[in-house]
């Protein structure tokens, strides 16, 4: 069964624990954003993890040096997943995982920014980690004529365990699913909605009804 990966892009930690507490019965994996995690300091990890011991805290760290280092920190600190740029040497991603056995954890490349996004996800998937990240990120998605349908489209050639994050939404999370994606990531769709429970609850039920 694919997961659901809630990606709380806000900025304080009292903020993305009333999120998770809302969204929790519905999601397999809490992301702390990047900028949520340059703003709070590894502690938001902490009390994430504290409030959910039962969910995948997933530390969106985007590591482009010092991975072991980093992800030591991360692990540290209570995340069970953290994030390596696919654009950094492989060094860098060998060294985060390294961390991640030591802590029985897990990486996750982020191919960001990367021009051929399948490639990366093949060649790293052999490094050890947990699954690639397929991600059009927040720039990327604002830019005119962005579609998801590229990430949907690598998925189904990928071969390798991906995600897809990039403007995942009721509207096109089968066909994320559909194409093989073991992990759903929905930001906006779950932090900006109007009732973000409901939100959470509808993909859960279109995931499982795929
Ligand atoms: O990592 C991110 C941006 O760098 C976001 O968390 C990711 O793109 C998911 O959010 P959304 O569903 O709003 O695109």
């Amino acid at each position: 069964m694919a997961k659901l990966q809630v990606a709380i892009d806000l900025l304080t930690t009292e903020e993305a624990l009333a999120l998770a507490a809302k969204v929790a019965p519905y999601v397999d994996i809490i992301e702390l954003g990047t900028p949520l995690i340059k703003n709070m300091g590894s502690s938001v990890i902490t009390a994430m993890k504290n409030a959910h011991p039962d969910k995948l805290v997933f530390a969106d760290l985007k590591t482009a040096d010092a991975g072991e280092l980093e992800a030591d920190i991360a692990f540290k600190a209570g995340a069970d997943l953290v994030t390596v740029m696919g654009a950094a040497g492989n060094a860098t991603i060998i060294g985060a995982v390294k961390a991640a056995k030591a802590h029985g954890k897990g990486v996750v490349v982020d191919t960001i920014g990367y021009p051929d996004r399948v490639k990366r996800a093949q060649e790293v998937t052999e490094l050890g980690v947990e699954f690639v990240e397929l991600h059009a990120g927040l720039d990327e998605q604002w830019t005119a004529g962005y579609s998801i349908q590229v990430l949907i489209d690598e998925a189904a050639r990928a071969g390798v365990p991906v995600s897809i994050a990039g403007g995942v939404n009721i509207d096109n999370i089968t066909a994320v699913i559909k194409a093989g994606a073991q992990v759903a990531v929905a930001g906006a769709a779950i932090y900006g909605a109007e009732d973000p429970a409901a939100a959470a609850k509808a993909l859960r039920e279109a995931i499982d009804a795929v």
